[in-house]
């Protein structure tokens, strides 16, 4: 699929978000999206979704089958995990025998009677894995699929990217977390000062200056903030006990 000289912005009058975005995305690849808070890296992967439509510019050859995994997954629905995937499975007229096999595959089979608002933020995140994933999309979007994610699915995940890509499905991430970087073969997309560029391989994307905090918690809740701050982008060093 393209996107041709496409520019958004969310009102009219408002500040463009992005301006001058032209890009290609071939069947089977893998593109992770860079770029720092607020830079436009959802917006962007809102317009490759289609779900907004560019202020200026064009998107065309976007495949027909999609499959979207917003940065939160909206968990004020009064279902089941069950009963909204199955719900989910039938709009896009997937067998239902795939609901067990993605609950079964990202480690959430033991959840599917819980009502979505009371599932954990994690727990959350792969219910909406799982219904971007379930339909064996042509085009497949995740924001920052790895935020909120235990240790076992994060490794799992880039499995499945791959696995998915092969099978010709263009793939696109943001992921502050760097989790999928070391996908062999990965193309880099660069969100920064409202415009998009290629990075070679290889080449790091700008970056800011750092520094080190060191923050002092409770020991109880050390595992919670270290969490938090790794969905958030930051490195995290933990001194030996
Ligand atoms: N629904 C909206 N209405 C108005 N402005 C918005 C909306 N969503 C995002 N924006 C603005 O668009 C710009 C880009 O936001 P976007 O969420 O795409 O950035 P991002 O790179 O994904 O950020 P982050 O890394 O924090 O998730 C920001 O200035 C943001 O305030």
């Amino acid at each position: 699929m393209r996107l041709d000289d496409v520019a958004f912005r969310y009102h009219r009058r408002g500040p463009w978000v992005l301006r001058d975005v032209t890009l290609s995305l071939s069947p089977g690849s893998v593109t992770e999206v860079t770029g720092r808070n607020g830079a436009g890296k959802s917006t962007l992967l809102r317009l490759i979704a289609g779900l907004r439509a560019p202020g200026q510019g064009s998107v065309r050859d976007r495949p027909s089958r999609i499959g979207y995994a917003p940065e939160r997954f909206p968990v004020d629905q009064p279902f089941t995990v069950r009963s909204y995937l199955g719900h989910m499975a039938a709009v896009r007229r997937a067998p239902k025998d795939t609901i067990g096999t993605w609950a079964e595959r990202l480690s959430f089979d033991h959840l599917l009677d819980v009502r979505l608002p009371e599932l954990s933020k994690g727990s959350a995140q792969k219910v909406g894995l799982a219904q971007a994933l379930m339909d064996d999309p042509g085009l497949l979007i995740l924001d920052e699929p790895f935020a909120g994610l235990d240790a076992a699915t994060r490794d799992t995940l880039p499995g499945l990217i791959a696995g998915l890509a092969s099978g010709g499905t263009t793939v696109v991430i943001s992921d502050h977390q760097r989790c999928i970087e070391s996908l062999p073969g990965i193309d880099r997309l660069q969100v920064a000062n409202g415009t998009v560029t290629r990075l070679a391989p290889g080449e790091e994307p700008d970056a800011p200056r750092l520094t080190v905090l060191e923050v002092v918690v409770p020991e109880a809740d050390a595992d919670t903030v270290e969490t938090k701050l790794r969905a958030d982008g930051y490195t995290v060093r933990r001194p030996d006990q």
